[in-house]
């Protein structure tokens, strides 16, 4: 079935922006989506999968092996063989079901079989597929204590291990973690919150205009999904371009010192203790700077990654919604422009010192 275009999602430009900054740099870490029903958190999901962009991967590697990164034991070989092919590749959206069994996540093995062959004896999981693409969980609050474990651990190494009878086999598992969750239904765990780059609150919209388009356009696409994409075709199209040229310019975006200790800054104020918070702003705040078609980061996009990278590593207690401090944030940021303006006066009077001096 056709998925609703990405670009007939209204409003809930947050949300957008998240995903589209992780399909652009998958660094970033993923995003968890919160909020209420019927809130379009799984339909943006699944529109993403239009607008990602293609990646090289080995030829006929159930694991989607990056040619020029970690590499499976097959490829591996291959490679030394100097048989290595590549092909490109779209990126994709896999979904890890709620019900998922630990054998359906992970892969099953058969152990006579990897006593010779190794990892050829692997019949691929979701982990396998999910390497290099998106792993979405619909429900992320809902998931099974042992599964989250097993997903924790392959995030933190960037490999599924599969251990059975002394057998060690392993794969690269490297994937953007996307999670939707209604927070009526329970909480998350802090564990796999901070496994989560990014964190958006979604919203039902409180704008008349705004949900009346949604019935229409809903109705339409309903009725005949081709003809719906077709309007919306030219301004996919773009987007994708958009992300593409993202993706490339992304190599070239700087940030200053001063916009760094900024970020630092914030992290310590507002009592932050993982180094992982103030990386992630400053990698979101670069995508934010590539997606607007620059090579240098400014305050504002920082402001920008502060929103989406910090409110879910704010210190609370257990079991308390997260949010960010926005007061703190904005006090700090006032203070850094007071200070940058101070400095740009100073400039100027020197300059114009310098001028008197010379005449
Ligand atoms: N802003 C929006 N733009 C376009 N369609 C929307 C919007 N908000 C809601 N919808 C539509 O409402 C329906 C419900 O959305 P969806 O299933 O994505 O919600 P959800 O937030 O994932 O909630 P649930 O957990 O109930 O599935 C879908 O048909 C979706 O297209």
């Amino acid at each position: 079935m056709m998925n609703y275009p990405f670009t007939a999602i209204v409003g809930q430009e947050k949300m957008k922006k998240a995903l589209i900054l992780n399909a652009i740099n998958p660094k970033i870490g993923g995003v968890l989506i919160r909020g209420e029903k019927g809130t379009a958190k799984s339909t943006t999901v699944r529109a993403l999968a239009d607008l990602l962009p293609e990646i090289e991967v080995v030829e006929g590697c159930p694991f989607n092996c990056d040619p020029n990164g970690d590499l499976c034991d097959i490829c591996r070989e291959k490679k030394e063989r100097g048989e290595l092919k590549t092909i490109k590749k779209k990126m994709k959206v896999i979904n890890l079901p709620i019900g998922a069994t630990e054998d359906r996540v992970i892969g099953t093995l058969d152990i006579e079989k990897a006593i010779k062959e190794g990892i050829k004896a692997l019949d691929p999981g979701i982990l396998a597929e999910a390497n290099r693409n998106i792993l979405y969980i619909d429900e992320v609050n809902l998931l099974d204590d042992h599964i989250v474990d097993i997903l924790l651990d392959a995030a933190a190494m960037g490999w599924n291990i599969i251990e059975r009878e002394g057998i060690k086999i392993k794969h690269p598992s490297r994937f953007i973690l996307v999670g939707t969750m209604n927070p009526e239904e329970g909480e998350l765990r802090p564990q796999i919150l901070d496994r989560f780059g990014l964190m958006v609150d979604v919203e039902g919209l409180n704008d008349i205009k705004q949900r009346v388009e949604v019935i229409k356009r809903v109705e339409e696409f309903n009725e005949n999904p081709e003809e719906f994409y077709k309007k919306y075709e030219e301004e996919q199209l773009k987007l994708r371009e958009k992300i593409e040229k993202a993706r490339e310019l992304l190599k070239n975006v700087k940030i200053s010192d001063d916009l760094l200790e900024l970020i630092s800054k914030i992290c310590i104020e507002l009592g932050i203790p993982t180094n992982r918070a103030d990386i992630t702003v400053a990698r979101t705040a670069k995508t934010i700077a590539a997606f607007n078609g620059r090579d240098y980061v400014t305050v504002d996009d920082v402001k920008e990654a502060c929103e989406l990278a910090l409110p879910h590593r704010m210190r609370r207690k257990p079991f308390e919604p997260p949010q960010l401090n926005k007061e703190k944030i904005e006090q700090i940021f006032n203070e850094f422009e007071e200070k940058n303006n101070e400095k740009n006066e100073d400039e100027k009077g020197n300059k114009e010192n310098d001028k008197v001096k010379k005449n």
